[in-house]
């Protein structure tokens, strides 16, 4: 009976090592699968659709996609303020779909930091720059003055402190907004259209400040945006389209010091493939394609070229054995 035991132990242990590490294994945020159906009035909405996403400890990483694409559903996920309807969701080691509720309360006060479009909602009004800095420290029972004065010196509003939002522009509220959401420390920080309510000039304030809080702090920061001036500026920005991961653009110095931007297709980990719409609409590509590997790279060719650089339809068959 023991002899059966280990014989079956031994073969899972080696049907994980063939499998390699899990998907996502050390990546800081890991989004496998991820669902999000909203039901409202007996009709459901699929916000998000296997969103499979990895950021790295440390990452700025921009996420943009057209409107209704699911990117503040994943945020909010993120963030714990929702809990996904099924899949993995791992930020920093916790899992989101297993929280109690005081679990949860202690990731978004101490785990994730959080930063909202309207800058009205990321202050207190009736509080200064500092007080509001400090209230999520005091709320974590560890309250630092002296926080408050470093992280808004770091972020460029110091001589801010003592004045309430009403006193303040709404680049340089925002920017305290960003001393907030890393009062407590958090490994992760999470911004939904920060410069969406801003003039250039203070986007770019902004944009700085978070910029400088992820290197400086080494805090992994993701931002949503519609802002070409922040989608363009980061190492890596992830296409959201219909509640999926569909395409990435990675941007490298060059050794010229100009920067390369490089748009990359996105591979699921089933083989799933998003083609462009631009591309698909362009070669009227609808239901189904012709593939064909090559040497180097996978050909795909509208269905209705029958003879063309793709395969027909009876080589197709006599692979399957028909
Ligand atoms: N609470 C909700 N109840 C029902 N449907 C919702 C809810 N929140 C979002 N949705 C729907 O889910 C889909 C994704 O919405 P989401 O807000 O995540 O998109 P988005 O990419 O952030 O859009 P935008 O850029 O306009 O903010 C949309 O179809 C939206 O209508």
């Amino acid at each position: 009976m023991s002899g059966l035991a280990d014989t079956s132990l031994a073969e899972l242990e080696a049907e994980a090592v063939r499998h390699g590490p899990a998907f996502g294994e050390g990546a800081h945020i890991l989004c496998d699968n991820l669902v999000r159906i909203y039901k409202t009035e007996g009709v459901e909405v699929v916000a998000l659709q296997g969103l499979d996403l990895l950021i790295e400890k440390g990452e700025l990483v921009a996420i943009v996609g057209a409107s209704g694409s699911g990117k503040s559903t994943l945020l909010n996920v993120l963030s714990g303020l929702d809990v996904p309807t099924a899949g993995v969701a791992r930020v920093a080691g916790v899992d989101l779909l297993a929280m109690t509720a005081r679990d949860r309360l202690r990731y978004r006060r101490q785990v994730v930091g959080f930063i909202w479009q309207q800058t009205a909602r990321n202050l207190l009004p009736y509080l200064s720059a500092a007080e509001n800095v400090e209230l999520p420290t005091r709320l974590a029972g560890r309250r630092r003055r002296d926080r408050a004065t470093e992280l808004l010196d770091l972020l460029g509003v110091g001589y801010c402190a003592k004045r309430r939002p009403a006193e303040m522009s709404g680049g340089e509220q925002q920017r305290v907004a960003i001393a907030v959401a890393l009062a407590n420390s958090p490994q992760v920080v999470l911004a939904d259209e920060p410069t969406g309510e801003l003039d250039s000039e203070s986007s770019e304030a902004v944009f700085a400040a978070l910029r400088g809080a992820n290197r400086e702090l080494g805090v992994t920061t993701v931002i949503v945006t519609h802002d070409a001036m922040v989608s363009g500026q980061v190492d890596r920005t992830v296409g959201i389209r219909d509640g999926r991961t569909s395409s990435e653009t990675l941007r490298r110095a060059s050794s010229d010091g100009l920067v390369v931007a490089e748009e990359y297709a996105v591979l699921d980990r089933v083989g799933r493939l998003q083609l462009p719409r631009d591309f698909t609409s362009e070669l009227n590509m609808e239901r189904r394609v012709r593939l064909r590997l090559e040497s180097d790279h996978i050909g795909v060719w509208p269905e209705e070229v029958a003879d063309g650089p793709g395969r027909k339809a009876g080589e197709m068959e006599d692979e399957d054995g028909d």
